[in-house]
């Protein structure tokens, strides 16, 4: 991670890519003093998924609810949304990161990207690698 812009992550089902990777990223940032900056976005191809991913690994943390005061992590989906300017970990569906990406070209402030179930080749899945990859940004896929 710390010498390449883009990981590809590999593992079997319930291996933990999902709820796992993210808070390996947290963690670090956080035991390195860069807990301030960091924004992570981890997308997930439905709305359901990114509401109970978040709720897994706010529980896990032993966090409030996402999106309340003492959590870190939130969602964003469709019309609906957890989060607040302390969510450093945001789950939420590919959809709203190519409505944010259209928003700021340049992602401005997130510090990581991951791109979950890619191996599902849905056009969304695919144009939010694109574009991601394009900008050079952080990625784990
Ligand atoms: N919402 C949840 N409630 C309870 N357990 C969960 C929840 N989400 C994940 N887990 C458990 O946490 C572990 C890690 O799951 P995770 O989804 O991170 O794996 P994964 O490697 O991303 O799997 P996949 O390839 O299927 O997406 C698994 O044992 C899973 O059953």
């Amino acid at each position: 991670m710390k010498e390449n812009n883009v990981l590809i992550v590999c593992g079997e089902t319930g291996s933990g890519k999902t709820t796992q990777v993210p808070q390996f990223i947290l963690d670090d940032m956080i035991e390195s003093g860069c807990g301030g900056n960091c924004n992570i976005i981890c997308t997930q191809p439905r709305r359901i998924a990114a509401i109970s991913v978040a709720e897994r690994v706010a529980d896990e943390r032993c966090e409030s609810s996402p999106g309340s005061d003492g959590s870190l992590v939130g969602y964003h989906v469709h019309l609906d949304s957890a989060r607040n300017e302390r969510t450093k970990l945001l789950y939420c569906t590919t959809g709203i990161l190519l409505r944010k990406i259209v928003g700021d070209r340049n992602l401005a402030g997130i510090t990581h990207v991951i791109v979950d179930e890619v191996h599902e080749r849905s056009l969304l899945v695919s144009k939010a690698k694109f574009m991601v990859f394009l900008r050079n940004i952080f990625m784990i896929i």
